[in-house]
């Protein structure tokens, strides 16, 4: 037994004793698991019926019970039997390379939320989606995990298949294309490969840093790359950091990776995270939800957009099990211990002393009225700092910062939101603050 059935075998015995059993036999029993990849369940299923009950009645339940059994958050994805034929149609004993992982559907422009952080990329990706093979060739996004590039390189696949449904579009993860390499070469089957690589409009591949010390893939993905490129064909990759600091990826493939546009996506602040997670109450159908909750949330989970869907789903199935409504003690208790529990901890004292010993001032320098360029920049740092990493209040961080207006502090974190995104060694600067008050 595979590790995936073994997890989807545990996955029903769940079900079945949360579920009466006519629906367990009729609806959970044919379902099956198809791949897991990239932090995406895919879930077969024989009809329409069954996908519609799925997804309205037993997603949450089934994201639930993976993100406990694996500790992970996964994000189900349902099939339908047919189209998965459609789309795999292996001959036998013939390997294909068609084996792709589906496109999510819900990766989509209009269901991502754009923010200060993520807005150059996502521009970039539907520039790139409307115009494919243009000027954005390679389009490569990078930045840490669950920030929402697998998302972007998919709203570009679906758009493009908005516009032409008959445009040939891979997905792969690096790993697939390594895979499919090697099978290639224990089957003889290179040929096929090639063509299967080659004869696209557009090949998406996630995750390019697994590439790093695999040189024969590196070569074979070179050959592809050229190929398609020459051809005018739209490249997307990601990446988790800029290629350049791939360690053990040859120079030339560097080279190619940010040939066309290279756009890097970093943790939204605060005002997106909360803009997500009203996104995701709308898109799960939670409605009445207070915005203290969603204030607490986004301020609990400040770098990973996967674990801020993840913390919602907690204090959905939280306040589900208690038969109660959503409410902002009910989110205190479902997230206990997870996050960072940086509005209890963290205090704006902490803050102003970490930021006054990083640029060599005085803690009361931060709190004073001096209005010279080394300090005032400081403190308008430490107050934007305040805002995201505590849940204290404009006018509680004014006040904290020697008896301010609150328009004093808004003013400074809107300076400094500006500042960061024209100039990259602040970002890194605060980025480093960040990690030092939150290691
Ligand atoms: N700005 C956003 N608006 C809406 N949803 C988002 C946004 N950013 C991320 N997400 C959601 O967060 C989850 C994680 O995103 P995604 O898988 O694209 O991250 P990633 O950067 O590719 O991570 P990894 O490196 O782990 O693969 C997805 O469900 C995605 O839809």
């Amino acid at each position: 037994m595979t590790e995936l059935d073994s997890l989807w075998e545990t996955v029903q015995n769940e079900f079945k004793q949360s579920i009466t059993p006519p629906t367990y036999e009729n609806v959970v029993a044919p379902a099956k698991a198809y791949s897991l990849q990239n932090h995406q369940l895919t879930v077969v299923l024989p009809t329409d019926y069954h996908l519609d009950w799925w997804k309205k009645s037993l997603n949450i339940q089934l994201k639930h019970i993976l993100h406990e059994k694996t500790g992970e958050e996964i994000e189900p994805i349902y099939v339908l039997t047919k189209d998965l034929m459609k789309k795999a149609d292996p001959a036998p004993d013939q390997p294909t390379y068609k084996t792709q992982t589906p496109l999510n559907p819900e990766y989509t422009f209009d269901n991502f939320v754009e923010g200060r952080t993520n807005q150059f990329a996502y521009a970039s990706a539907f520039a790139a989606s409307e115009q494919p093979g243009g000027l954005y060739n390679p389009l490569l996004i990078y930045g840490d995990v669950g920030l929402g590039k697998t998302h972007l390189m998919q709203a570009i696949a679906n758009n493009m298949l908005v516009h032409n449904p008959d445009a040939k579009i891979k997905y792969v993860t690096s790993e697939n294309f390594m895979n499919d390499y090697i099978n290639s070469i224990k089957t003889g089957t290179q040929e096929q490969f090639r063509q299967e690589y080659r004869d696209l409009d557009a090949l998406l591949v996630d995750d390019v840093q697994f590439f790093s010390e695999k040189n024969g893939t590196q070569l074979e993905f070179f050959n592809t790359f050229n190929s398609l490129h020459d051809n005018n064909k739209q490249i997307v990759l990601t990446a988790d950091q800029n290629p350049k600091e791939i360690p053990n990826l040859t120079d030339r493939l560097v080279s190619r990776f940010v040939w066309g546009l290279t756009v890097e996506i970093t943790a939204p602040d605060l005002e997106t995270r909360i803009a997500i997670l009203n996104r995701k109450a709308e898109e799960e159908n939670l409605q009445g939800i207070p915005n203290e909750v969603f204030n607490f949330i986004a301020s609990k989970i400040n770098t990973n957009v996967r674990e801020l869907e993840g913390a919602l789903m907690r204090v959905r199935v939280f306040a589900d099990l208690h038969k109660t409504s959503i409410n902002e003690a009910v989110a205190r208790e479902a997230l206990q211990g997870i996050g960072n529990d940086a509005p209890a901890t963290l205090s704006i004292d902490l803050i102003q002393k970490k930021v006054a010993a990083h640029f060599n001032i005085n803690q009361s320098d931060i709190t004073g009225k001096k209005r010279v360029k080394n300090i005032v920049i400081p403190r308008q740092i430490a107050m934007y700092l305040s805002r995201e990493l505590t849940d204290n209040s404009l006018p509680r961080i004014g006040k904290e910062f020697g008896g301010k207006d609150h328009t004093t502090v808004l003013h400074a974190i809107d300076k400094i939101e500006k500042q960061m995104t024209s100039d990259s060694n602040l970002q890194k600067e605060i980025n480093s603050l960040k990690k030092d008050l939150r290691p």
